[in-house]
């Protein structure tokens, strides 16, 4: 069927691209939208690895009536990820395709049941275990917490396709591209980073893992449920998310404000141009207006974080609460951390940036700069001497 890429031999792209969506998860911003990648491996016989969420049945399920040789139907649906934006599509498919198997490990199938119902055959499989589609040999590989507990990849060592649900995938719609050699790479990488650091972060020693016991396999194309499908350069996606799972940093500097009345700002300034000055001109972020996911994504790969807000109600102002319960959520290591602070009375926020610091075990480079009001001449040289200090550790 025109307009449904071959992934690899006699492996179709059966997936949708969603701009519908706002939110992913409720939560995060789709600027260039996402896709549902599910892919059909047509053999004596014929497995769909992965579906899509509920909403774009009808489009999945088109392209894949398109590809069925006549009077053939599916007889698997592989699943190695339970997320709903995978799954919701299943309670229409089993009616469509009855006879279909439903393919997953222990802690898919208990999911299944949860979310679907049990009335489908299904087959249970472990780590190591192959399925022979014919001239197809799927071998299955579990790798748990990447992000949810049942999550696996499908190894097709025939085409040396890796399905590898969520792992390696990211942000935006592949309307414009689906492969490596098609897009812009350096958005697409963009939005992979910031898929990964809203949904897959946390659980980055979980992906070290499976990526670890990947090694061996002989990957010739990744081919992820969201984004990008990497042929011409598999290994890339695999040493990003592997950098950015071990927290590995630039030698560069974000600097992340808030500033209802523009005091802190004012300090903010001097420390962003001082860095500026010494050749790390930084990201510069206003939390109240920035989205969270965008703020995440743009600090994870600094070395070093200006984090800079007023007291609020004796603690910290709430768009730099939120981002803070964030980054110690994903469990933020590895960096240094600058402080800087205005306060009209007793202040506050000073001593929650510093209780934040302390439980991630974070080093604080001084000065503190914590000013009464619009803060003095002198205010202003502290910034100027944090960014310096922060400079000096960054680049030695
Ligand atoms: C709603 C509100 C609550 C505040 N709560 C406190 C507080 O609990 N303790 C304090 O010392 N200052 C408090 N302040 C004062 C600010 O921290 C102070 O004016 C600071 O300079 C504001 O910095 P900005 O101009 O960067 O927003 C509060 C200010 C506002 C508007």
């Amino acid at each position: 069927m025109i307009g449904l890429p071959a992934v690899a031999r006699d492996t179709y792209w059966v997936g949708v691209n969603d701009h519908e969506t706002d939110l992913f998860e409720a939560l995060w911003p789709l600027p260039y939208g996402v896709s549902y990648n599910a892919y059909l491996v047509v053999d004596n016989k014929i497995a769909l690895i992965d579906a899509v969420k509920g909403h774009f049945l009808a489009d999945h399920l088109g392209k894949i009536r398109a590809l069925l040789p006549a009077h053939k139907s599916l007889d698997y649906l592989i699943i190695n990820h339970m997320e709903p934006d995978h799954t919701g599509a299943i309670d229409i498919l089993r009616s469509v395709f009855p006879h279909m198997t439903l393919v997953g490990n222990k802690k898919t199938l208990e999911m299944l049941r949860a979310f679907y119902g049990a009335d489908s055959a299904c087959l249970e499989v472990g780590d190591g275990d192959e399925l022979d589609l014919g001239t197809h040999r799927l071998q299955f590989h579990l790798t748990p917490m990447v992000h949810w507990p049942e999550t696996m990849m499908t190894f097709d060592a025939t085409t040396g396709v890796l399905f590898s649900g969520d792992a390696f995938g990211g942000f935006g719609a592949v309307d414009r591209g689906l492969f490596d050699d098609e897009v812009n790479l350096e958005l697409m990488q963009r939005e992979m980073l910031r898929y990964f650091t809203n949904i897959v972060a946390r659980y980055g020693q979980m992906v070290i893992k499976a990526i670890e016991k990947l090694r061996p396999v002989p990957l010739r194309v990744v081919a992820p449920t969201h984004g990008t499908v990497w042929r011409r350069n598999p290994s890339l996606p695999v040493e990003l998310y592997a950098r950015w799972s071990a927290q590995e940093c630039d030698p560069t500097v974000a600097v992340i404000y808030g500033s209802m009345y523009g005091n802190t700002y004012r300090l903010v300034e001097v420390a962003a141009r001082a860095l500026t000055e010494r050749g790390l001109a930084p990201v510069v972020h206003d939390i109240a207006r920035s989205h969270a996911s965008h703020v995440v994504a743009d600090l994870w790969t600094c070395k070093g974080l200006i984090l800079a807000c007023p007291t609020y109600n004796t603690g910290l102002f709430p768009p730099m609460e939120s981002l803070l319960a964030l980054l110690e959520n994903k469990l933020l290591k590895n960096r240094l951390l600058g402080f800087v602070t205005s306060y009209a009375w007793a202040g506050g926020a000073r001593k929650a940036l510093e209780a934040f610091a302390q439980r991630l075990s974070l080093e604080v480079v001084p000065p503190v700069v914590e000013v009464k009001g619009a803060g003095t001449a002198q205010d202003l040289e502290q910034c100027a001497l944090l960014a310096a200090h922060l400079a000096e550790r960054i680049s030695s």
